[in-house]
C-alpha cells in the first residue's frame, strides 16, 4: 500500500476522516496507532529506525514524541497525526488515556468524524457471559454520544493474550452490544484486534477463523466511514482568526485588510451581506480568497480570507454572520444553557466566573446555576449543587457580552464553547449549547 505521513496537506482537497482513539490507561492506544502507521507503510523509514529496540519495533514509541505537545496550550492540547492510504486521508487525534486527560478527549471528539474505543480484553472477566465493562469504557462512549461523534467503532484489543479469544470476543461483544442498546448508542462495528501482533488492524488475522470474525479490518472500516458533512446548509458564519493588516498587492483586495479564518457554517460568497459581532456593524463581502489566495466562494470547513467593501472595525475573535434573510434569525444572547463536561480538578459551583471561548472569541462567563448532573453510566438527570471533576451536567451561564451561538445539535462549530480558568488558564469544561 502506498502511503505517506505529512504535514496537513493543502493541495490535496480530498476530505480527510478525522478520528480519535480512546480507552483507559494501557489499553494499547499508542500500540494501535503505531500499528496503523507501520502496517499501512505510513511511517517514514528514518523514524522507524529510531524506534527499534533490541531488534523489535516498539510501536508505542512512535507516538510518544507527541506527549510534549500535549502539555502545551490551554485549549488545543491534542496531538494530531496525519497519514493517508491510497483511498483516503486520515487525521488521528491522539489523546492520552489517563482520566485527568479527559479534556483532551473531549476537545478532539467535539470535531471528530469517528472514534475508535479500545477495550482491553485482558482487564475483563471474559469467561463470564455477564461480564462488566470498565467504567471508563462506558464513560468514554457516553461522552462520544454527547459530543455527537457520528461513527463509533469498538476495537477489542489484546485478544492474542487470551486463552480462548473466540469466547472472550463473543462475551465482550455481547456486553458492548447490550450497553450500547441501553445507552442509545449507535455502534458501527465491533472488531477483535491485536494491536501488538497486527491482527485485524491493517491486515486480517493470519488465522481466518480467529475469534470467528470474518468482517473488515479496522483500517478497512476507517476507509469507508462517512466524513461528517460540513454545515453548508446553514446561513454563513465566520470566526475571525487573524487580521492581515495589509494584503499583498498581487491580489485585488486593493490594500484592504483581509480577515482569515475557517468558515464555520454556510458558504462565504462575494456580495454576501454580513454583520460583525459583537459590534453589530454591517458590510458586504467584496472578495473571498481560498487558502491559496485564489478568489472563489468558500464553504464551511475550509479556510478563507474575507475582504469587506468598507472599512469596519474587525478584530481577531469577532464573528462575521450572514445578515438579511434567514441569517438574521441568529441573535446574540447574554445567557446560555448548555451541557458541560467538567474537566477541572476543582468542582464546578454556581457563582464562579470563567473565560468562555467561542470560535476565537473570549468572553467572561459566570455559572448561574447547575440545573442537573447526569449519571455518567446512564445519562439520567440528578439534582446537584456542584459538578465533580469528570462529571457531566446541565448548567446556565451569564455572559459578560452576548454571543451568537446555535444548539450543538444544529452546528458543532457554533454550538461548542470551552471554559477556561481565569487564573490557571487550564481548560475547565467543554460546553455544548442546548
Ligand atoms: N498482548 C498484547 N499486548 C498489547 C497489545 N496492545 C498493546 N499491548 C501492550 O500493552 C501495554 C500498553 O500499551 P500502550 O500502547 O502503551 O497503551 P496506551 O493505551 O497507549 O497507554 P497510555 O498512553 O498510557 O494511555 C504495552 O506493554 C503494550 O505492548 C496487544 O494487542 N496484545
Amino acid at each position: 500500500m502506498n502511503t505517506t505521513v505529512s504535514s496537513p496537506p493543502s493541495a490535496d482537497t480530498r476530505p480527510a476522516l478525522k478520528f480519535i482513539t480512546c480507552g483507559s490507561v494501557d489499553d494499547g492506544k499508542s500500540t494501535l496507532i503505531g500499528r496503523l502507521l507501520v502496517d499501512s507503510k505510513a511511517v517514514l523509514q528514518d523514524h522507524l529506525a529510531g524506534v527499534q529496540r533490541q531488534g523489535e519495533t516498539d510501536l508505542a514509541l512512535l507516538t510518544d514524541g507527541l506527549s510534549a505537545e500535549r502539555e502545551q496550550g490551554i485549549t488545543i492540547d491534542v496531538a494530531y497525526r496525519y497519514f493517508n492510504t491510497e483511498t483516503r486521508k486520515f487525521i488521528i487525534g491522539d489523546a492520552p488515556g489517563h482520566e485527568q486527560y479527559t479534556r483532551n478527549m473531549v476537545t478532539a471528539a467535539s470535531s471528530a468524524d469517528a472514534a475508535v474505543v479500545l477495550v482491553d480484553a485482558t482487564k475483563l472477566d471474559w469467561r463470564n457471559a455477564d461480564l462488566k465493562l470498565l467504567a471508563q469504557t462506558r464513560r468514554h462512549s457516553l461522552l462520544l454520544k454527547l459530543l455527537r461523534v457520528p461513527s463509533i467503532v469498538f476495537a477489542v484489543n489484546k485478544l492474542d493474550a487470551i486463552e480462548d479469544p473466540t469466547l472472550a470476543f463473543t462475551h465482550i461483544r455481547n456486553a458492548l452490544t447490550e450497553f450500547a442498546a441501553t445507552a442509545g448508542l449507535t455502534v458501527t462495528a465491533t472488531v477483535p484486534v491485536s494491536a501488538l501482533k497486527g491482527w485485524n488492524v491493517v491486515e486480517a488475522a493470519a488465522d481466518a477463523h480467529w475469534c470467528s470474525y470474518s468482517g473488515p479490518t479496522l483500517l478497512d472500516l476507517l476507509e469507508h466511514l462517512p466524513v461528517t458533512p460540513a454545515d453548508v446548509s446553514l446561513p454563513v458564519s465566520f470566526p475571525v482568526q487573524w487580521v492581515e493588516k495589509f494584503s499583498s498587492s498581487s491580489d485585488t483586495s486593493q490594500g484592504r485588510r483581509v480577515f482569515w479564518g475557517r468558515v464555520a457554517t454556510g458558504e462565504m460568497t462575494v456580495g454576501q451581506a454580513v454583520k460583525v459581532m459583537p459590534s453589530g456593524l454591517s458590510a458586504n463581502v467584496a472578495q473571498v480568497l481560498d487558502h491559496a489566495r485564489n478568489p472563489k466562494s468558500v464553504a464551511a470547513g475550509h479556510s478563507a480570507g474575507i475582504v469587506l467593501d468598507r472599512e469596519v472595525d474587525v478584530s481577531r475573535g469577532d464573528w462575521l454572520l450572514a445578515a438579511g434573510g434567514e441569517g438574521d434569525t441568529l441573535t446574540a444572547e447574554r445567557s446560555i444553557r448548555a451541557t458541560v463536561a467538567w474537566l477541572d480538578d476543582e468542582p464546578l459551583v454556581a457563582g464562579r466566573v470563567y473565560w468562555a471561548l467561542h470560535g476565537h472569541r473570549w468572553v467572561k462567563a459566570k455559572v448561574q446555576r447547575i440545573v442537573h448532573k447526569l449519571d455518567i453510566h446512564t445519562l439520567a438527570e440528578e439534582e446537584a449543587t456542584q459538578l465533580e471533576p469528570n462529571a457531566i451536567g446541565h448548567i446556565e451561564l451569564a455572559l459578560q457580552e452576548p454571543l451568537a451561538t446555535r444548539p450543538f445539535a444544529e452546528s458543532r462549530a457554533l454550538g461548542a464553547l470551552v471554559l477556561v480558568d481565569t487564573a490557571s488558564h487550564k481548560t475547565s469544561g467543554a460546553l455544548l449549547v442546548a
